[in-house]
């Protein structure tokens, strides 16, 4: 093997910088292009990519990473073991391969199967195809696909360094087969997965690959960092250079990203069992994860250490001078990398024409901090001779810091002296009875009341609508019109239907976090910075760089508007702070705490202006409040402290006739119900039909004495549930949550549905629970 680059990235956008990688996929599908054709696609994106990282100085051989997932890593390394679940077993070729309509159908499903689960990546935006390991599982090494990428780059002249899941965070983020026995742990196929990856890491090194990267990224988690004894045997069994063709063994570098690997009480230590083992180069994530400690360092011997210090997950430029100082601090020879793939990122701050000046002279995209990673390793290399062009790009790092520190908007005396002013007082309602009784007597609701989250569907007419508008050729006007016109028909739909407390549909909003930002002060939204949220779905975050604050009441038009319209309740639909942050590019130059501060007094004034409206219920929505949970619970209480406040601090100000809800949907919650609980809404809705209402019973375990909906049915697919089926789910809640506390409603938003199953659906949402009011509760009315 070759000696590890100096400098290296973990990976890189995959989508393409004008999402050609979203096209070609979604063409395919589409039965509008061919395989070939796809392939094609994939291939020039590809070249596009290594041409450009090449142009950008990374230029060592192994320096760039082969990451070039067609829809999931995960799902690639699933499809280089061949890890088939049973469901899926008529797909696999001749050899046991997964080809390409396999591996999509594993992805999206069909119409018979679902597909692989999907679930959040860490505590990131970014979703993966979740493994179904049991005990028949069977692995083989199938790596045709990847070391094809390999050889065809050997042949154009770059030796690419192919990277796969590595074998311990494989099994640690898969889910045990249905039918596997109660005590099955995927991880107890970790012999039989090892075998499997040797025979892939021997078909890469075949290919002509130097260096093969695994990422471990579960062993900075609570869970998985307990593992590192299995990651240790793993990756001795990996090394033996027995089990490879004489002088074949490619260089095994393995990544941490994400916190700190092992016991967070002695950093490094991990990476020194594994360095023990036989692994050439490791990885530590120095932005999330601790600096491993002096001695750790020295245990690595020849292995190679990679400091990740170029944050992969945030936009912000890096800090060179400090980063400079504390790859000195080392006194280790060291390679330098970024902290996790640049997945998480935009590819190019060049790319934005419209960002307000001076903010993209702050910020750095993944091609930005490819340079960023290139300028640090020179200066490892120079050591305390910097040479002129990297004491200059050290320099314009401290320039733009102070620039930064500087700006107009990014500290902002009347929003300073607001967050310092918040006292106890502003995150505390009245006594949650007292609440209750008053809102019962305003809202007059039957029991068991029926509502929706907040989204009708976005037809294609509204998306029209709004495309005309931004471009010009739908006056303010007439938008506006049109806007009404949506609502009207939207509150008209759910009188029919017969729902309780009715929603304004949020046809306005093109997403439930950017439309916050634009309205905010401190927000920046970018032209082309999507990301990967999963498959081909992108996500463009807005950037939140100034300090926050709301000029001027915009959503209340559109309730007030609404609410005139109907004898019945609307609900004011705000987005929580905390989701803004978790779905936003955040400022990094002050604790996220701070920030969710700013957010929350701005929402407040939008609470506030509603109620003033005489809205009598407003819902603000935290779906990612499990999101950013901290991956060791030992950090997880002051999480939960600053962000559960932050929701409270949001919507104390209301009188106590004001109902306030809330939804949380994409998680499972068990893990933050006393979250949930000091949230303090009178009415929360949470996702709960895939999992067969287990989240009331949590609830009702943990004694949440207040209004819940947990959802009836699921929104994600066309699927209309009958009656039958949603009687059946609310007498389950029913039996765990009481008639006091239950409310109906579906999972989440009804915007990517068709109003067609959103009609049917809903109807047999208020015919189940007619039916449930008359039958359960006459016998004991309220
Ligand atoms: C992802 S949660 C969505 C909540 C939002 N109010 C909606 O209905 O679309
Ligand atoms: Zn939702």
């Amino acid at each position: 093997m070759t000696t590890f680059p100096n400098a290296t990235i973990l990976g890189y956008p995959r989508i393409g910088p004008r999402r050609e990688l979203k096209r070609a996929v979604e063409s395919y599908w589409a039965g509008r292009s061919t395989e070939a054709e796809l392939e094609s696609a994939a291939a020039s994106l590809q070249d596009a990519t290594v041409e450009r990282l090449r142009a950008l100085g990374l230029t060592e051989s192994s320096a760039i990473p082969a990451d070039f997932a067609l829809y999931d890593q995960v799902l690639d390394t699933t499809a280089a073991l061949g890890a088939l679940p049973a469901r899926f077993a008529d797909l696999a070729g001749p050899g046991g391969e997964i080809g390409l309509d396999a591996y999509f159908t594993l992805a999206r499903g069909d119409a018979e199967r679902a597909p692989l689960e999907m679930t959040k990546w860490f505590d990131t935006n970014y979703h993966y195809l979740v493994p179904e390991i049991g005990p028949e599982t069977s692995f083989a090494a199938l790596a045709d696909r990847l070391a094809g990428i390999v050889r065809r780059h050997r042949a154009r002249g770059a030796t690419l360094r192919p990277v796969l899941v590595g074998p311990v965070t494989y099994l640690l983020l898969a889910k045990a087969a249905d039918g596997a026995p109660e005590t099955f742990r995927p991880i107890d196929r970790l012999n039989d997965v090892v075998a499997a990856y040797r025979g892939v890491i021997a078909q890469l090194a075949d290919a002509g690959a130097d260096w093969v990267q695994l990422d471990e990224p579960a062993l900075t988690t609570e869970h998985g960092s307990a593992h590192v004894d299995d990651a240790v045997l793993a990756y001795r069994e990996l090394a033996d250079a027995a089990g490879y063709d004489a002088g074949t063994r490619p260089g095994l570098f393995v990544t941490t990203g994400y916190g700190t690997a092992g016991d967070p009480a002695a950093p490094g230590q991990a990476l020194a069992e594994l360095a023990a083992a036989g692994v050439d180069a490791v990885h530590a994530d120095l932005v999330r994860g601790a600096r491993p400690g002096t001695e750790a360092l020295q245990a690595l011997g020849d292995t190679r250490f990679v400091a990740g210090i170029v944050d992969g997950r945030n936009v912000w430029r890096n800090d060179l001078a400090a980063s400079a100082d504390l790859l000195t601090s080392l006194e280790a020879d060291a390679s330098v990398a970024t902290s996790t793939s640049l997945l998480h990122v935009p590819h190019d701050v060049a790319a934005e024409t419209n960002l307000p000046s001076p903010l993209p002279h702050w910020l750095a995209f993944a091609d930005q901090k490819v340079s960023e990673v290139l300028t640090l390793a020179a200066g490892v290399e120079q050591g305390p001779n910097r040479s002129a062009e990297v004491a200059a790009q050290i320099q314009e790092s401290e320039d733009a810091k102070a620039e930064r520190a500087a700006a107009e908007g990014v500290r902002r005396a009347e929003v300073r002296q607001r967050t310092a002013a918040i006292t106890t007082e502003d995150a505390t309602r009245a006594d949650a009875a007292d609440r209750a009784a008053a809102q019962a007597e305003r809202l007059s609701l039957p029991a068991l009341p029926t509502t929706t989250i907040g989204s009708f569907p976005q037809t294609g007419e509204v998306r029209k609508a709004r495309a005309a508008h931004r471009a010009g050729s739908l006056t303010n006007e007439e938008y506006d019109e049109f806007l009404r016109a949506e609502i009207k028909r939207v509150i008209d739909l759910q009188e029919e239907i017969g729902l309780d407390v009715l929603v304004h549909g949020e046809p306005e909003r093109n997403d439930m976090v950017q439309y916050f930002a634009e309205n905010f002060d401190g927000f920046a939204a970018t032209e082309h910075g999507w990301v990967q949220s999963y498959g081909s779905r992108c996500t463009r975050p807005s950037i939140l760089w100034g300090d926050v604050s709301r000029p001027e009441a915009f959503t209340v038009p559109w309730i007030e508007y609404a609410q005139s319209l109907t004898q019945k309740p609307v609900k004011g639909m705000l987005t929580g702070p905390v989701t803004i942050l978790a779905w936003s590019f955040v400022r990094n130059d002050q604790p996220l705490a701070e920030t969710a501060n700013q957010v929350a007094l701005a929402l407040r004034d939008e609470v506030a202006d509603l109620e003033a409206a005489g809205i009598a219920a407003i819902q603000v929505d935290e779906p990612a409040l499990r999101e950013l949970l901290p991956l060791r619970a030992a950090d997880q209480p002051a999480y939960l402290d600053w962000s559960v406040n932050a929701f409270r601090l949001a919507t104390s100000s209301v009188r106590v006739d004001t109902q306030i809800h809330t939804h949380l949907c994409y998680s499972e919650f068990g893990e933050v119900i006393s979250g949930i609980d000091g949230l303090n809404a009178d009415v929360t809705s949470i996702e709960a039909a895939r999992s067969k209402m287990e989240v009331a019973a949590d609830l009702q375990e943990f004694g949440f004495g207040r209004g819940v909906g947990p959802g009836v049915y699921d929104i994600h697919s066309p699927r209309v549930p009958s009656a039958g089926e949603v009687e059946e789910l609310l007498r389950i809640a029913l039996a765990s949550v009481g008639e006091r506390q239950l409310w109906v409603n579906p999972d989440c938003g009804l915007k990517t549905r068709g109003y067609e199953e959103t009609v049917a659906s809903l109807k047999n949402l208020v015919a189940a629970t007619a039916s449930v009011r008359s039958v359960d509760l006459a016998a004991q009315p309220a």
